[in-house]
């Protein structure tokens, strides 16, 4: 009926069968186009009465991107600071190599 493949593995899914995964939906911080398709495959709502208290989300979708982009700056920042200490190296030990 539907051929959706999870990029995620199949086996999450499987894992949150007959459960509210809004949290670990959540966790994974699932793309826009993630969600976008997820309402594709809503088949209903839970009343009222058996909905859990999962914290929602209240920032707007652009505060979720300023935090990717804020990890992906720290990523960016390790590699960075590792050539600096790398060219500080190699100017010490060559730069002095030269001078003898
Ligand atoms: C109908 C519900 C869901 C849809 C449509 C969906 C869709 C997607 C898509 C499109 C991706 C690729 C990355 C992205 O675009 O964000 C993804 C990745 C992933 N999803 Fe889901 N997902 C659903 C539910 C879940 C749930 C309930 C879990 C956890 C229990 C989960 C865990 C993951 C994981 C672990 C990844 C891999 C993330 C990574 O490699 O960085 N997903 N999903």
């Amino acid at each position: 009926m539907y051929s959706f493949r999870h990029p995620g593995g199949e086996e999450v899914l499987i894992e949150q069968a007959g459960k509210d995964a809004t949290e670990n939906f959540e966790d994974v911080g699932h793309s826009n186009d993630a969600r976008e398709m997820m309402t594709k495959y809503k088949i209903g709502e839970l009343v009222e009465s058996e909905r859990t208290n999962v914290a929602q989300k209240s920032e707007p979708t652009w505060s979720t991107d300023t935090q990717n982009e804020e990890s992906s700056m720290k990523t960016w920042l390790l590699p960075l600071v590792l050539c600096l200490v790398a060219t500080l190296f190699y100017k010490y030990f060559f730069g002095s190599a030269k001078q003898q």
